[in-house]
């Protein structure tokens, strides 16, 4: 990407932060931060808005979404935000009959297990979500020149909860279904890919500067199977929202024997979690592609000098790399202190600053 072929309607100053020049592997006034799930239970202004509002429910509703959206923003003066919603959004907007039970995670009335569960899958319009494009609308008013990154769950990790009905460690349905029935486990993912980019191009034609795919649970697979039964879906996804020109992330926990598919599945930006240092992560990427993570998130609950000293193993593995965003190797613990957090934002910027 080359700076000709900045995005219409994105400000200047928001195509020239730190995050997005990271993302594009050009110079950095300092590494670029952002937490995966900054929004949420670790912050008491976002638990005294939340009070008495179902988690779906919140999703929908633009003032709010935004508010929170904003709370990690202000806090800890981080170099993006991440839209507030959840990976299975779209599929409520779809009519799929799903809820987020709180401290379970979604779970599916009617399972997808059969040709005729697949009807559940109707085509994702702009209407369905049209609270999405209003708050989206408020952020970038509000932000300023802060990007704002939009996000979908990616097919296999969406087929994933559709399959087993809810939360699993194991994947065994949604195994037997990829193995068992190669031509419907196609259909599936290809049909989760159409929802997932027309969701994507919502959030970027509304204003989102970046996307991320989250392929969350996709590290439970083997390279030949991920290559053979998920990766043309994702790919499919990416490609859709190519002509944008607006960085793509892609991440998944667990993923180090994947690193390098899923940068061919068309990312811009790899994702990786705690288990690979940064440098041997780009070997297993390859060059053309920015770097983001890797802090443990569990790392948060020990002593600040003990924090200070995983964080600057990440930033001296990350020195040669093309481009790096800082980040945890997955979302923020519920329980994580705030302040941890500012102060780790505040480390990262200090001990980079060119
Ligand atoms: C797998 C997945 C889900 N949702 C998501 C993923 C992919 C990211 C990842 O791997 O963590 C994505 C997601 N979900 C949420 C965000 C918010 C944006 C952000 O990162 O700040 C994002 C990016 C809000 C949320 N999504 C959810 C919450 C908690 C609900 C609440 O606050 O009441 C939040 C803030 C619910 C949810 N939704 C899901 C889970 C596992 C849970 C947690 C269940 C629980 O512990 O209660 C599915």
């Amino acid at each position: 990407m080359s700076s000709n072929d900045r995005p219409t309607g994105q400000p200047t100053a928001t195509y020239e932060s730190a995050f997005m020049k990271a993302c594009r592997r050009e110079a950095v006034p300092h590494t670029p931060v952002w937490f995966m799930r900054q929004a949420g239970r670790s912050l008491p202004e976002y638990r005294k808005v939340r009070e008495g509002i179902p988690m779906l429910e919140s999703c929908m509703r633009p003032e709010l979404v935004a508010e929170i959206t904003m709370q990690p923003v202000r806090r800890h003066n981080v170099d993006a935000a991440i839209y507030f919603s959840d990976i299975v959004v779209p599929l409520k907007a779809i009519g799929v009959d799903l809820d987020i039970k709180p401290g379970v995670g979604p779970v599916v009335e009617k399972p997808i297990r059969s040709r005729a569960d697949l009807a559940q899958l109707r085509d994702l319009t702009p209407e369905d979500v049209a609270y999405v494009t209003e708050a989206i609308g408020l952020l970038t008013a509000e932000l300023g020149e802060t990007p704002l990154i939009g996000f979908a769950g990616a097919p296999f990790t969406l087929a994933s909860y559709l399959v087993e009905g809810g939360p699993s460690r194991n994947h065994e349905h949604t195994k037997a279904l990829m193995y068992g029935d190669p031509q419907l486990w196609a259909e599936l993912l290809d049909r989760l890919a159409e929802i997932t980019a027309a969701f994507l191009k919502v959030q970027i034609e509304a204003g989102a500067s970046a996307v991320q795919l989250f392929d969350s649970w996709v590290g439970a697979l083997a390279p030949a199977d991920y290559r053979r039964s998920v990766m043309p879906a994702s790919t499919k996804v990416f490609e859709a929202v190519k002509s944008y020109g607006v960085p793509r992330i892609h991440f998944g926990v667990g993923t180090g024997e994947l690193l390098g598919l899923l940068g061919e599945a068309g990312a811009d930006v790899v994702g990786v979690d705690w288990r690979v240092p940064l440098d041997e992560a780009a070997r297993r990427v390859g060059p053309g592609k920015a770097l983001q993570g890797n802090l443990d998130p569990a790392v948060l609950f020990s002593t600040t000098e003990a924090v200070e000293t995983k964080t600057q193993e990440i930033l001296d593995a990350a020195a040669g790399l093309e481009g790096h965003i800082f980040n945890l190797g997955h979302g923020v613990l519920p329980s994580t202190d705030p302040d941890a957090l500012t102060r780790l934002t505040e480390y990262v910027h200090t001990r980079t600053a060119r």
